[in-house]
């Protein structure tokens, strides 16, 4: 394990519970949500979905008491939470909402900093969780920590927005639609992080989304709700998609669901290749004879953390007497944990005929060839029929 991560090992999730919860908003003549109940395991992620004013986001923010419910009990790890004072509750459960939801007069530091701030925690303690959390969510720590909201992209808020939900370690971590507001790329990045990160951590996750693949990717179980927060499914994806329980979730899973076992199946699940790599800085004349004894064409390039930062063809190497630090985002690195979707995407972007993979804190893993990936697929299609 890597020697940022000591002090998370200690914080995985809570157990949730909710039990006959109900909610009836003044003036509506059914309830948002009448009378919900379901246990959330201990660093498990689930995915609220359903369609539009099914009540997901209303038993959302019920959870931490956002909004107030008129009758069913909330237990965290047994303990009944509807008798605790409010702020204090929400101070331990994490909440990440969509764009982020950052303050936009205070500094990113201040941003992630706020609840332990709020918690009391020795400055030096909060500042060193600060930094921590910010290159968990792949924000480097010396670049961004004293910038303002207003100078990040939207991607880069979220990610704010995810590290401030996690600032304080807190065992229940509640989403809404946390990547809404951000581009597909950035979008299938941003989850992919909350993956690896969610694997460090295993914090209890509740997330609402209206995509259906984002809930497949992402949870460990599906909660599909019908009108009035009634449940139609609560499932693990797979089961889902291989027997929905009805018509409703048939219809609301679409059409396509062998395709969607490409959005199911991880990247880290195939193959991986490994073609040379070199260092950044490394002497040329010594990297392209090694590839070239190796009977390669391309090398990748890693920097001094592990993370992979180009895949050059030798011919562009030599132009060079030293391994350069591409200063642009690559488009053609996935996570281990990323869907073979998504590695599709990322390689339709590369001159290589492949992505490269990376693992925990975006250290790399190997290759993943387009090759490997169609094969795979063609076996499914052969299954399939
Ligand atoms: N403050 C409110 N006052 C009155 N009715 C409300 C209020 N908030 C939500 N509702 C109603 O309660 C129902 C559930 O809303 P909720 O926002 O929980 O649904 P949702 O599934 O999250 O919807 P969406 O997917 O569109 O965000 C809807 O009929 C909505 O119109």
């Amino acid at each position: 394990m890597n020697q940022t991560a000591t002090t998370e090992q200690a914080g995985t999730g809570a157990q949730l519970e909710l039990v006959d919860v109900v909610k009836q908003y003044a003036g509506q003549k059914a309830p948002a949500v009448g009378g919900l109940s379901l246990t959330v395991e201990p660093g498990e992620t689930v995915m609220f979905v359903g369609p539009s004013g099914c009540g997901k986001t209303t038993s959302l923010k019920m959870i931490n008491r956002l909004i107030e419910p008129d009758s069913g009990r909330i237990l965290i790890d047994g303990e009944d939470i509807t008798a605790h004072d409010p702020t204090r509750l929400r101070r331990s459960i994490g909440y990440v909402i969509q764009g982020g939801g950052l303050l936009p007069h205070m500094t990113v530091a201040d941003n992630v900093g706020l609840v332990p701030g709020l918690l009391h925690w020795e400055r030096d303690r909060t500042a060193e969780r600060v930094d921590e959390l910010l290159d968990m969510v792949g924000l480097d720590p010396h670049v961004y920590r004293d910038r303002f909201p207003k100078e990040l992209s939207g991607g880069q808020q979220q990610r704010v927005g995810v590290a401030r939900g996690l600032a304080a370690d807190p065992p229940i971590v509640l989403m809404d639609e946390p990547f809404g507001a951000v581009d597909p790329i950035t979008r299938q990045r941003l989850q992919d992080e909350l993956m690896s990160i969610q694997e460090e951590l295993r914090k209890t996750i509740v997330c609402v989304t209206h995509d259906i693949d984002e809930a497949i990717k992402l949870g460990d179980r599906i909660l599909i709700l019908q009108e009035g927060a009634h449940i139609a499914q609560y499932d693990a994806p797979e089961t889902i998609l291989a027997s929905p329980a009805d018509d409703f979730v048939a219809d609301f899973i679409g059409s396509g669901s062998k395709l969607k076992q490409l959005t199911l199946q991880r990247v880290g699940e195939l193959g991986l290749s490994h073609p040379q790599t070199c260092r950044v800085g490394e002497p040329v004349a010594e990297v392209v004879p090694r590839v070239e004894a190796a009977g390669e064409r391309s090398v990748v390039v890693l920097d001094e953390r592990d993370r992979p930062r180009e895949w050059l063809f030798l011919r562009t190497l030599a132009q060079h007497r030293t391994v350069p630090a591409p200063g642009h985002a690559l488009q053609t690195v996935v996570d281990h944990r990323s869907t073979l979707s998504d590695a599709l995407d990322a390689m339709l972007v590369s001159s290589h005929g492949g992505a490269m993979v990376t693992g925990a804190r975006d250290r790399y893993l190997g290759v993943i060839s387009y090759d490997t990936v169609t094969a795979h697929i063609q076996g499914l299609q052969k299954e399939a029929l």
